[in-house]
């Protein structure tokens, strides 16, 4: 049975290179505008916060710079929001969440440098930012976000990442490049073995997600986003170094805890957890980079991204849902 959200997932890497393509000049253009900028804000809400997070801690790892990640209608009500030579980047696949609208309205009027990254380029957000960049990946209906997630991810990093000219930076930039084809791969490989986990894990009814550095943002995804959206199960995300204080008193034998493993300095916490998890005999289900991948360990949430939509995708299936359904709550607004 395939879902109309199957041919979403599969074009993953062809709005990967088509973003690459269109936005490359205009994105090494805004590296270079906020360079300057002495505070640069994140906003987004949902999946598209947790790419915000995730390029937060992925820069912030590395470099010394002032950066708040905010949902939309934190930004809004903020009454200290510093707006001498600011900048803030919007992200939103509709271009159209109210929450963030609000915000990049509030942006606009305090005079803020504005940026949307988004996939509609008709839509409010694009006629109303000062700088937009847009995801080529055509329309998405699938609630669960997979290719606009993916090259949204692709846009923070690349502006950001793009603001420096050192070693790691062009690591990073270089390893971009080749994420097309790095994600045509995972989405063969992973397939079936995500299927098997999906229907081993169908029955249980919630899981908790676990993850540091930039897999923060992917847990917070998978919970919110594809667990609780897309396949109609309770969640919840955590930092890896947050287990201690409450999910370590919740977890116990037949337990489901994803973890998220980068293999950057934070994963030590990640680590801990895991070990005490296994000691209480909790369903310990563990996403390694190393296993799926020789890029850098910061490039982690566009790889580990990829079996986890087929486990949702699966998990939703097994349960009879469709993964790309939503219940309550619109995609985009026409
Ligand atoms: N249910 C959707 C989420 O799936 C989405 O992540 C969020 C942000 O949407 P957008 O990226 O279009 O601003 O809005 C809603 O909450």
């Amino acid at each position: 049975m395939k879902y109309g959200m199957f041919n979403e997932l599969m074009e993953q890497p062809e709005s990967l290179r088509r973003t690459l393509k269109s936005e490359g000049d205009r994105m090494a253009r805004i590296s270079n505008e906020i360079l300057e900028c002495r505070r640069i804000y994140l906003v987004g809400c949902g999946s598209s916060l947790s790419t915000c997070y995730s390029a937060r801690d992925a820069i912030a790892m590395n470099y010394e710079v002032n950066m708040d990640v905010m949902t939309g209608y934190e930004f809004y009500y903020h009454r200290q929001i510093d707006y001498s030579d600011s900048a803030v980047i919007f992200t939103s696949q509709s271009g159209e969440t109210a929450d963030t609208l609000a915000a990049l309205r509030r942006a606009n009027e305090l005079g803020l440098r504005t940026v949307t990254i988004t996939n509609e380029p008709g839509s409010t957000m694009a006629s109303e930012s000062m700088e937009t960049i847009v995801t080529r990946c055509g329309r998405e209906e699938a609630i669960l976000g997979t290719k606009t997630y993916m090259t949204q991810l692709l846009a923070l990093y690349r502006i950001l990442f793009g603001m420096y000219s050192d070693e790691k930076s062009d690591e990073i930039m270089g390893e971009l490049e080749k994420l097309p084809g790095e994600v045509e791969d995972l989405l063969r490989r992973t397939e079936v073995e995500c299927r098997d986990l999906a229907e081993e894990y169908s029955g249980e009814d919630i899981f908790y997600c676990m993850g540091s550095g930039p897999n923060y943002g992917l847990a917070y995804k998978l919970a919110m986003t594809m667990l609780m959206e897309g396949a109609l199960k309770h969640s919840c995300p955590l930092y890896s170094g947050e287990f201690r204080h409450g999910l370590i008193e919740r977890v116990e034998e037949g337990v489901p805890v994803i973890f998220l493993e980068s293999g950057l300095p934070g994963d030590e916490l990640t680590e801990r957890a895991l070990r005490f998890c296994e000691k209480l005999g909790a369903e310990n289900l563990v996403f390694r980079m190393s296993d799926y991948s020789d890029l850098n360990g910061l490039m982690s949430p566009f790889v580990l991204a990829v079996p986890l939509e087929w486990f949702v995708y699966y998990l939703a299936h097994f349960n009879g849902e469709d993964p790309g359904s939503t219940r309550h709550i619109g995609k985009v607004r026409y």
